[in-house]
C-alpha cells in the first residue's frame, strides 16, 4: 500500500470495488478530495453515488481497496501487512470525523432543535453541555433558526428540519462533511433555503462531499464535478469542464436529461 498523504479533511479513495451479494455496484473507484474543497457527485440513478458516499466513512465495508482519511486509513488499522477491522469505540471515533447529513433528517422527535445539535458531541465526544450548548445556539443562528433551538423537530418544517440536521453535523467539528442527497425528501419550496445553507458553508473552506441531483446547486457550489455511472468515476474536473464541456457519453447523454 502506498504511503497517503496527511493534511487535514484530505479523502483518499483508492481502488474500491464494494458488491451486494452477487450485484458489483463499484468497480474500483479512485477519487481524492483536497482539504477545504467541494467536491459534487452527479450520476444516473443507481451508479453507487451513495454507496461511495457511504464506503467513505465505513457505513458500507468494501470489498477491496480502501480509504483513508487525512492518511489514516478508515474502518481498519494495519499491522505488518495485514487489515484489522477497528474495534467499535475506535470505528466510532473515527466516525466522527465525518459529518453525515443524510435525505431524511433523521432527528430525534422528542429533542429540541438545540438538544438535537447538543446531543452526539456530549455523548460520542465527551464534551462539556454548557460549552456546546453556547456552540449549538451559534450553529443554529448560522443556518437561520436563532428563534427555534426550543423547537421540537414536528413543529419545524422540512427545510427546518434538515438545516437543524446540518447545525447537528456542524456541532462534532468534522474534517468533512458529507451529504446525500440533502434536498430530495424535501417539498420543492424548501429546496433553495438548504442549498443556500450548503453553498454558504462550502464558502467557508469545509471539506465537503455533496451527492445531489442538483445541478444549479453543483455549478454554484463545487470546486470538482464526479460524475458516476454504472460504479465507476467516468469524468471528473471543474464545473465548467463537466457541465459545459463533457468529453465522456455518459456525462453528455445524463446532462442533455437534466440540463
Ligand atoms: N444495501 C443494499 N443492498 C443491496 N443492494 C444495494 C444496497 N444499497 C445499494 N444497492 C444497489 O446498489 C446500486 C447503487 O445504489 P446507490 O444507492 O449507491 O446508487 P445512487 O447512484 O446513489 O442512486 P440514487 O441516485 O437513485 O440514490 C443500486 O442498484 C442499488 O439497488
Amino acid at each position: 500500500m502506498t504511503a497517503v498523504d496527511a493534511r487535514p479533511g484530505r479523502v483518499e479513495v483508492h481502488g474500491v470495488h464494494k458488491s451486494f451479494g452477487a450485484h458489483e455496484v463499484l468497480h474500483g473507484v479512485d477519487l481524492v478530495v483536497e482539504p477545504g474543497s467541494v467536491t459534487v457527485v452527479l450520476g444516473p440513478s443507481g451508479s453507487g453515488k451513495s454507496t461511495l458516499l457511504r464506503s467513505i466513512n465505513h457505513l458500507e465495508t468494501v470489498d477491496r481497496g480502501y480509504v483513508a482519511l487525512d492518511g489514516e486509513l478508515v474502518g481498519y488499522r494495519r499491522r505488518g501487512d495485514v487489515l484489522h477491522e477497528l474495534k467499535e469505540r475506535e470505528l466510532l471515533r473515527q466516525r466522527t470525523r465525518f459529518g453525515f447529513v443524510f435525505q431524511s433528517f433523521n432527528l430525534f422527535p422528542h429533542l429540541t432543535a438545540l438538544e438535537n445539535v447538543v446531543e452526539a458531541p456530549v455523548s460520542a465526544q465527551g464534551r462539556n453541555r454548557r460549552e456546546v450548548e453556547a456552540e449549538a445556539r451559534e450553529l443554529l443562528a448560522r443556518v437561520g433558526l436563532a428563534d427555534k433551538a426550543g423547537a421540537h423537530p414536528r413543529q419545524l418544517s422540512g427545510g427546518q428540519q434538515q438545516r437543524v440536521a446540518i447545525a447537528r453535523a456542524l456541532a462534532m467539528k468534522p474534517a468533512v462533511l458529507l451529504f446525500d442527497e440533502p434536498t430530495s425528501a424535501l417539498d420543492p419550496e424548501l429546496v433553495g433555503e438548504v442549498l443556500s445553507v450548503i453553498t454558504d458553508l462550502a464558502r467557508t473552506g469545509t471539506t465537503m462531499i455533496v451527492v445531489t441531483h442538483e445541478i444549479g446547486f453543483a455549478r454554484q457550489a463545487a470546486d470538482r464535478i464526479v460524475f458516476m455511472d454504472e460504479g465507476r468515476i467516468v469524468e471528473q474536473g471543474t464545473p465548467a469542464q463537466v457541465l459545459d464541456d463533457p468529453q465522456h457519453e455518459r456525462t453528455k447523454a445524463f446532462l442533455a436529461k437534466v440540463l
